[in-house]
């Protein structure tokens, strides 16, 4: 397996709205309505190729959109256990960080090198670790960089002109997709398909390889124990389903490194939906306890490798993700970027505070809340179009009076006459202020059509005039796909 090469591979994961369940979600009572947008992350990993008898022992990682992002590190692997400590090589003369590519790959390669101690050969287990180079190529809507400064705009990946640091963010979740990004295409790239199912699709031809496999899932997941009758049953899966589960299983193993890595990055643990959408996209998401990730030490350290392995591969995740949602049929999710300045820091601490002291009514508000939160899930599964506005209007409402009593502005008063204008129109059924609210986005649900899109920009043109804010109609859209593998051809031109 040593002389293997590792195959190119491209991953894409998209990014996210939570469309119902701002703070609810931070709780594992209540659950988040996410949606996955069409705008979407891309890494591309690959082999370095040095000339006969130079040796390189770097992983390069480059954002080719923005100005002087490139990221080179070294590796070893650190002693007792500690797993494969990356470190950044100082390229010009200012060394600039980028903790959640530095972070993931030391995440990444330590649960590679566990893995290979663990279940690979012993020649795999000591020489897998080659060098790599990673290209992150995001979609333009992540950022709002004026036009000016970008060189071919109108193609699918800008280059933005600018340094990554000076790009605004449109608060799509850019970090969440890059890690899950970067995190499967480290796993296809570093794993053979024998140990890893990222693709849904194929699997190993050989159908000893896959029974071999799903015994062990079998095993990881207690089936083994089950009784006799049903053993036989799971046994006599035809190979593709048996993939399918092998996939599934790859998946959850995704979703906890990348969720692993990005609260390690962070410095902190959210609700981690942003993650979740990366990784299933829509779905409706009820979060992981925090304490599954207590008990991580720090990259380096004594047995970080095997605690690592332990988290990921363990079944003390608690995370519930549903992908009972749908979008009606003509109707799409649509995003407004609003430019107005007005920042909102510590919502969610002010909120949580409030939250505290007046447990009373802040817990009916958030039963309510939920309540009217399922009922729009119910809308849209169900197609029920007629009920749509409504149901909006009365989540609307309950966050007015959250924001009016915890004194946050959630959905500030400029916000409420943006979407009551919005909802005016022939074609929108309605809007909320995403997330965590404030100032600076809305989400639509709209007719997919060209009329809608007219009155819409129509209206946002009219409001930026009057009010001297920018409001714009983004491209980006909800989908219902997470993370997938890419053909090569889509990077033509950034390879
Ligand atoms: N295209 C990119 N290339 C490299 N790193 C990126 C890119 N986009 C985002 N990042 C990383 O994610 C960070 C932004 O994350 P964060 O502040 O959490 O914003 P968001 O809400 O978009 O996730 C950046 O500082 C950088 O470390
Ligand atoms: C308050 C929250 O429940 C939702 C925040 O959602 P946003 O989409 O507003 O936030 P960013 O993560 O900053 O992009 C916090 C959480 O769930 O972690």
């Amino acid at each position: 397996m040593s002389a293997q090469k590792n195959p190119t591979v491209a991953v894409s994961a998209p990014g996210k709205v939570l469309l119902a369940g701002g703070y609810l979600v931070l709780d594992r009572q209540h659950t988040g309505l996410v949606f996955g947008l069409s705008a979407r992350i891309n890494v591309i990993a690959g082999e370095i190729h040095t000339s006969e008898g130079v040796q390189l022992n770097e992983i390069i990682v480059d954002s080719p959109q923005f100005e002087g992002a490139q990221w080179r590190y070294g590796y070893h692997r650190a002693p007792e256990g500690g797993g494969i400590q990356v470190v950044q090589l100082q390229v010009g003369e200012e060394l600039n960080k980028n903790p959640f590519v530095e972070t993931t790959l030391s995440y990444v390669l330590s649960y590679v090198d566990h893995l290979y101690a663990t279940r690979g050969s012993s020649s795999s287990s000591s020489s897998w670790l080659k060098p790599a180079r990673l290209i992150i190529l995001a979609d333009n809507d992540y950022y709002s960089t004026p036009g000016d400064k970008q060189t071919a705009p109108n193609a699918r990946f800008a280059n933005f002109g600018v340094p990554l640091a000076s790009a605004n963010k449109t608060g799509l979740g850019s970090s969440a997709a890059l890690v899950t990004a970067l995190t499967a295409s480290l796993l296809a790239h570093y794993l053979p398909k024998e140990m890893y199912a990222l693709s849904s699709e194929g699997g190993p031809d050989d159908d000893n390889v896959v029974n071999a496999m799903f015994h062990q899932l079998m095993i990881k997941r207690g089936w083994h124990n089950l009784p006799e009758a049903a053993r036989r049953q799971m046994d006599a899966y035809p190979p593709q389903k048996k993939w399918t589960l092998l996939h599934q299983d790859s998946k959850e193993i995704l979703h906890n490194l990348a969720q692993a890595a990005h609260c390690a990055a962070q410095g902190k643990v959210g609700s981690g939906f942003d993650v979740a959408a990366a990784v299933f996209g829509s779905c409706l998401y009820r979060r992981f306890s925090p304490s599954v990730l207590d008990a991580l030490p720090e990259p380096g350290t004594p047995a970080f490798a095997s605690d690592l392995g332990r988290v990921v591969d363990g079944t003390a995740w608690d995370v519930e993700v549903s992908k009972k949602v749908d979008m009606p049929q003509g109707l799409a999710l649509r995003m407004c970027d609003v430019d107005c300045g007005s920042q909102t820091v510590g919502m969610v601490k002010k909120v949580l505070a409030w939250r505290e002291q007046e447990a009373q009514v802040a817990g009916d508000i958030w039963g309510e809340l939920q309540a009217y939160n399922d009922g729009l899930a119910s809308v849209l599964n169900e197609n029920r179009t007629e009920d749509l506005t409504m149901s909006l209007e009365m989540i609307r409402g309950k966050i007015r009076e959250m924001s009016g009593l915890s004194g946050v502005p959630i959905e500030p008063e400029s916000q409420t006459k943006l979407l009551d204008a919005l909802t005016e129109l022939d074609g929108v059924f309605g809007g909320v202020v995403p997330g965590a609210g404030g100032f600076d986005a809305l989400a639509l649900l709209m007719r997919d059509d060209e009329e809608t899109k007219t009155r819409v920009m129509g209206c946002l043109a009219e409001w930026s005039k009057e009010k001297d804010e920018k409001v714009k109609l983004m491209d980006v859209r909800g989908e219902m796909e997470g993370v997938r593998m890419e053909e090569l051809d889509i990077y033509k031109g950034w390879l």
